[in-house]
């Protein structure tokens, strides 16, 4: 067991957030339409004296290095499935925003979980590994799998979608991060006690993937939280109204936020829509990527 093993992850954006009630494991039933965008983390897994957790990039201050961060949750279960050590160092080169509702932490997970497999040898199947990442996250599947994939129940049980062609995206990253379980509970808050049907995936959102058709995916984009994230944090308004003052198809928030997504119609809108953006003062960063790309992919 010597060596290393590299293992890029893309970031993810919910095309559709469907979210049901409140169910009694504290969790809510979704239709969560997710489509991976080229933005990447690169986790480096190599055998060590311990298990340790090193992270660099711009947003690197604010991962937390122990075994918390759920890299180090990956290796310790897959390790415990396979009656192995856990003992290795694993690097993030991190790329995808923190705390940003773009999946940085799921990616870092399956990311750890396939390099350790690669490096360990495990033979586990997909389904095994598809089962670990379930456990350490509602997101953590689809950063595995990547394209684009329909989420039910919390988002983990995943069916893959046909896609057309390639989407374009500005992303406006916004200032600290929001809490994911604040988020839902605030969108439970701001129900209040209405009757909420249970979460479907939108045909026509379906019909516009399958045909690659931008303009008509930008009219059936929603996200459920998307006036949770805003009541949370009401700055994004303004970032909102920029992007699409600019010209995007579509603007909304993020899955969680606070990062906010800008449909564009092409590698031209992108640049035009993040220019604007850049320049509003509404935001701290802005990226442009395109999706679908593939998931979680070993390197070396
Ligand atoms: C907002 C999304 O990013 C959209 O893809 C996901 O639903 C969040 O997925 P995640 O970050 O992997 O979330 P998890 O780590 O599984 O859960 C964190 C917390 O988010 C809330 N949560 C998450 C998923 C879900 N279907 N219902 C929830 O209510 C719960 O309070 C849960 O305790
Ligand atoms: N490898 C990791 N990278 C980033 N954050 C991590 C990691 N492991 C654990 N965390 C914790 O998870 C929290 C959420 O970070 P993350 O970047 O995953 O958010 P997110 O993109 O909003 O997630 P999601 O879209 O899945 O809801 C962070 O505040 C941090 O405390």
């Amino acid at each position: 067991m010597t060596g290393s093993v590299t293992v890029r992850v893309p970031a993810k954006v919910n095309v559709q957030l469907a979210v049901g009630g409140p169910r009694s494991d504290g969790y809510h039933d979704l239709a969560n339409v997710f489509l991976a965008v080229g933005l990447h983390d690169e986790v480096t897994v190599r055998p060590a004296d311990e298990l340790r957790v090193t992270c660099a990039g711009p947003d690197a201050a604010q991962v937390p290095l122990d075994h918390s961060n759920l890299a180090a949750r990956a290796a310790l279960a897959l390790a415990a499935r396979y009656g192995r050590d856990a003992n290795v160092h694993i690097h993030i080169d991190k790329d995808i925003p923190v705390a940003g509702g773009m999946a940085g932490g799921s990616a870092d997970g399956a990311g750890a979980l396939l390099a350790c497999d690669a490096l360990w040898g495990t033979g586990a199947s997909r389904e095994e590994l598809l089962g670990i990442c379930a456990e350490l996250g509602s997101d953590v599947p689809f950063s595995l799998v990547g394209g684009a994939a329909l989420g039910r129940g919390r988002g983990e049980l995943l069916t893959p979608l046909p896609v057309g062609g390639a989407f374009h995206w500005v992303f406006a990253v916004a200032d600290g991060g929001l809490s994911t379980p604040a988020v839902y509970a605030e969108c439970d808050r701001l129900r209040g006690a209405a009757d909420i049907p249970a979460p479907e995936a939108s045909a026509a959102l379906l019909d516009a993937l399958r045909a690659g058709d931008a303009e008509a995916l930008a009219a059936a984009v929603s996200n459920d939280l998307q006036d949770a994230a805003v009541s949370l944090r009401p700055s994004l308004a303004a970032t909102l109204e920029a992007g699409r003052g600019a010209g995007a198809l579509a603007a909304m928030v993020s899955g969680s936020g606070p990062t906010t997504a800008f449909l564009v119609p092409d590698a031209a809108g992108a640049r035009k829509v993040a220019d604007a953006l850049q320049s509003s003062g509404t935001c701290r960063a802005v990226r442009v990527a395109a999706g679908p790309v593939p998931g979680a992919t070993v390197l070396s």
